[in-house]
């Protein structure tokens, strides 16, 4: 991709998720959204089914979206319905799967846990962060293509992070067993993950009318902070008064503006064909090379052709061996 092809949008940087999709019906399409029950995942499901989707939201904890579903209840054209999935737990992936009918317009891979202090592994004895974030989407979405496909025009969209600027896939050692676990490390390999996720199914199922997309979404105020200490959060400029007030740095953006990309790949007509691309501020990114300086653009190895395919590779591997 050169600068010239890439992709802009009349959108800034601030634009809500609504103002992405004012005017766009989507009655009839069927949508996932994991780890919709909270943050920038939340705020994409109410966007979505303003906008007449029938949105799934899938969480650990169907009932943490009780009030979103009573939001969407009644004679509005969207719907809202919440179904259990844990993403580091491949029975819950595979249930999950195994219980969806029908078409699929929209997989958009959402839930993510981030810098978790130390090293925690799923049952398969994968690490959680690599497990939760790349590992049970890959599983999800490769469930769940046939449904993609027969929905004849699909996409999925997966919340990486500019942390994939940071760190490329450790193929010798992903899941921390030789090298010291470092929680960022972690947390940025797996944000690559997703990337190449993106880009490994735009070079697989385009045939099928799928396309894949990957964003950040800014930094937003979330849950998602739970594990940084009070010290870590101030070195980001976030202070909590007396109150309980949080103050922000301005870069900073709402849930709302930070769903603002997610739901322009999900649902808009201006990326309609759109594949294997990367997204911020609601504009294509630039590709930079990786490491620790770069603020904004997506790395190379994060969009690398080869490594997309190597990890699709390591990861059918891995969920081949799982252990039961
Ligand atoms: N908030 C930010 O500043 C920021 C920045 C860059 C990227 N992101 C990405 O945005 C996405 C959404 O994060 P958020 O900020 O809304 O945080 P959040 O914590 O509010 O939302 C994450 C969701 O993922 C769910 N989740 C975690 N583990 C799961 C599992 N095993 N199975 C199913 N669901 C699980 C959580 O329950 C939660 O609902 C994440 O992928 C995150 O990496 C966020």
């Amino acid at each position: 991709m050169t600068e010239s092809t890439r992709l802009t949008t009349p959108f800034t940087a601030r634009a809500t998720a609504d103002e992405i999709i004012a005017g766009v019906d989507l009655t009839g399409h069927r949508m996932i959204v994991t780890g919709g029950a909270s943050g920038i995942g939340r705020e994409t499901v109410r966007a979505l089914a303003r906008a007449g989707a029938e949105v799934t939201v899938a969480t650990r904890d169907p009932a943490r979206a009780e009030d979103l579903v009573a939001e969407f209840t009644g004679p509005g054209p969207g719907t809202v319905r919440a179904l259990a999935l844990d993403l580091a737990d491949l029975d819950s992936v595979d249930a999950f799967v195994a219980g969806w009918t029908g078409p699929l317009h929209a997989l958009i891979a959402n839930a993510g846990i981030m810098a978790v202090p130390d090293r925690r592994l799923t049952p398969e004895g994968w690490e959680l962060q690599l497990a939760t974030n790349h590992l049970g989407h890959f599983a999800l979405a490769r469930g769940l293509r046939d449904s993609l496909r027969s929905a004849g025009s699909a996409r999925v969209v997966v919340v990486s992070s500019g942390a994939q600027l940071r760190a490329g896939i450790d193929f010798d050692d992903p899941h921390f067993a030789r090298r010291p676990y470092d929680p960022w490390t972690a947390y940025s390999q797996s944000k690559t993950a997703d990337v190449l996720l993106a880009v490994g199914i735009a070079r697989r199922w385009s045939a099928d009318g799928i396309t894949a997309n990957a964003l950040a979404p800014g930094v937003i105020i979330t849950n998602l902070q739970r594990h940084l200490s009070e010290d870590t959060l101030r070195s980001f400029g976030v202070t909590t008064d007396e109150t309980g007030a949080v103050a922000v740095p301005d870069h900073y953006k709402t849930p709302a503006q930070g769903a603002a990309t997610t739901v322009l790949l999900a649902a808009s007509p201006l990326v309609e064909g759109v594949t294997g691309r990367y997204f911020e501020d609601n504009q294509e990114a630039a590709v930079v090379p990786g490491g620790p300086e770069p603020m904004t653009g997506v790395a190379e190895h994060s969009v690398d052709p080869a490594a997309a395919d190597r990890l699709w590779t390591y990861a059918e591997e891995t969920l081949g061996a799982r252990r039961r």
